[in-house]
């Protein structure tokens, strides 16, 4: 059976979308996939096989060869969540044949929720604008850039990491641009999307600005 209650999150790094997208799914008994971590996959791979992350016609060739049995072990991999893996991601996701190659898994996980959940929630850069454009539920969550620096810097920085605010800031500029100004598929909110800014908003604020806005929907009857 196909399901139609799907949330599709999209936004910047470290806007804060996949804090609520795990929250939503929590609460709604959803299933959640990070659209993000299979870029990331890819761009891991690629690394630890010694190729450039530009390089297209490896990165085709990875996106390629993950499926659910490969892509699950990466997915807890801590090494996933390094900077230069989120760096190597959005090289990677310029690449359409990239794009294409993780299309139909990140559709039929959206469509067909495992573990028998009823919907499903997705977050990333164009779930509600290419992923699933008939989604009922979208939301572009962003937050200035400067506060997702920030954010970033003391996540790094919990984990152990050394980290200089303005490298990071300067990183998530250019990885910005870069998600943006592609040709494929580039961020930006779909036109139905609900617009949540974070910048002056804390992870519960913005939680219950989107429960609000979900509740409000009529594909999602009495699930909140
Ligand atoms: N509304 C918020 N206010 C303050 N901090 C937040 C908020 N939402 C999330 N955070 C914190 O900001 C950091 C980034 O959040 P999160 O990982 O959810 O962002 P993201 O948009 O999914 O990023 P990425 O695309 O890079 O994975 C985390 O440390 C998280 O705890
Ligand atoms: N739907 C998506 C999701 C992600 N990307 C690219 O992957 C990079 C890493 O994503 P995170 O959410 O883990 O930060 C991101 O910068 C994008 O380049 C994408 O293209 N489409």
């Amino acid at each position: 059976m196909t399901s139609s209650f799907i949330v599709a999150i999209d936004g910047p790094a470290a806007s804060g979308k996949g804090t609520l997208a795990r929250r939503l799914a929590a609460t709604l008994g959803f299933a959640h996939l990070d659209t993000g971590a299979l870029y990331r996959a890819v761009g891991l791979t690629l690394l630890r096989t010694g190729h450039a992350p530009d390089d297209a016609v490896a990165a085709t060739a990875a996106a390629q060869g993950l499926d659910a049995a490969t892509v699950l072990p990466l997915m807890n991999d801590p090494a996933l969540r390094q900077d230069a893996v989120a760096v190597a991601a959005s090289k990677v996701s310029v690449v359409p044949e990239v794009r294409a190659a993780l299309l139909d898994f990140q559709r039929n996980f959206a469509n067909h929720p495992p573990g028998g959940a009823k919907g499903a929630v997705l977050d990333g850069r164009d779930v509600g604008t290419v992923v699933c454009p008939d989604a009922p539920a979208k939301l572009y969550v962003t937050a200035d850039v400067e506060v997702r620096a920030r954010r970033r810097l003391s996540e790094l920085r919990n984990t152990g990491a050394e980290a200089i605010y303005e490298a990071v800031l300067e990183d998530m500029k250019v990885r910005d641009a870069r998600d943006s100004q592609r040709a494929v598929a580039p961020l930006k909110p779909a036109v139905d999307a609900f617009l949540l800014d974070t910048s002056m908003m804390d992870a519960e604020q913005a939680f219950v600005a989107a429960t609000d806005f979900i509740r409000s929907r009529p594909a999602f009857p009495g699930f909140l």
